[in-house]
This record gives structure tokens, sequence and C-alpha cells, in this order.
């Protein structure tokens, strides 16, 4: 698994953002797997949560990003997949425990609520965050257990 490939994907209404998010990952010089969707027009965020999720459980990307209108329709999608650990964050101390905490490898944001350079905040501290482990190592492998 090639940590520095990030896949991305949105539905119609986060599509502005993945887009600008994208871009700002490739600034950071990570490579982006882009699975959609391509333009506003309306979709419907499960075939986009699924896709990401997939994606991640296949190992052709170590950790993902997912942005709808508020993030819950494609976080819910992407975290029925026993493979992801997909974190919906409105701010940088989420996105920090999200990773130190549940080592959350997919970042779930809404367009329709979150400022641009709050998510790039967000994305940033998202993937420079490491796990803690210790007692979350235990947590985490009882998520995984109770699937
Ligand atoms: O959780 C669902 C997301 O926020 C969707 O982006 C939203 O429901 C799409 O709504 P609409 O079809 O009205 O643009």
């Amino acid at each position: 698994m090639n940590p520095n490939v990030v896949a991305v994907a949105s539905d119609h209404a986060g599509f502005a953002l993945k887009t600008l998010l994208a871009d700002e990952l490739r600034a950071l010089g990570y490579q982006v797997l882009d699975l959609g969707t391509d333009s506003g027009e309306s979709v419907d965020y499960p075939d986009f949560g699924r896709a990401l999720a997939e994606t991640i459980a296949a190992g052709r990307a170590e950790r993902g990003l997912v942005v709808c209108g508020t993030g819950i329709g494609i976080s819910i999608a992407a975290n029925r997949n026993p493979a992801v650990r997909a974190a919906l964050c409105h701010d940088t101390t989420s996105a920090r425990l999200c990773r130190e905490h549940n080592d959350a490898n997919v970042l779930a944001l809404g367009a329709r609520l979150i400022g641009d350079e709050v998510a790039k905040d967000c994305l940033r501290v998202f993937l420079g965050t490491a796990f803690a482990g210790g007692r979350h190592q235990r947590r985490v492998d009882k998520l995984g257990a109770a699937v």
C-alpha cells in the first residue's frame, strides 16, 4: 500500500471542495486517486462512498477523503465497509483526535458547512497526525471485531 496515495470522492454537493482539496493534496506532494464525481450534476453519495471504501479495502490507497453536502451521507456509506474508519470533522481538533485515538483512515467533510480554509487545515492535520496506539489500539481492534 502506497502511503503517498490519497483517494478522494464526493457527490455533486462536495465536488467543488473535493476539487480544491485535491489540488491542495497535489501541492503537498501526494498522489491523488480521484474517484469522482466529476461535476456539479446531481448524483447519489452512496455510490461514491462505496467506491472510495472499496479502493481503501483493495489497498489502492492508504487514506481517503470524502465530501458531500454535510459529510454525513458519504461517511455513513464509506463506513459500511469494515476496512474503513471514516471520521466526519468540522475542526482541526477533531481531525487530530480521529487520527490519534481512532486511527481514522478516511476524512469526511461537509462542503455546505465548512469553510475552504478550515477544510484545508483539517486535511493537513489529518494527514500529518499519527495514531497514538496504546489503549487506543485495543479499542480500534474492537471496532474491527464488531463487524
Ligand atoms: O448526506 C447527504 C449529503 O449532504 C448530500 O450531499 C445531500 O443530501 C445532497 O442534497 P441535494 O440532492 O439536495 O443537493
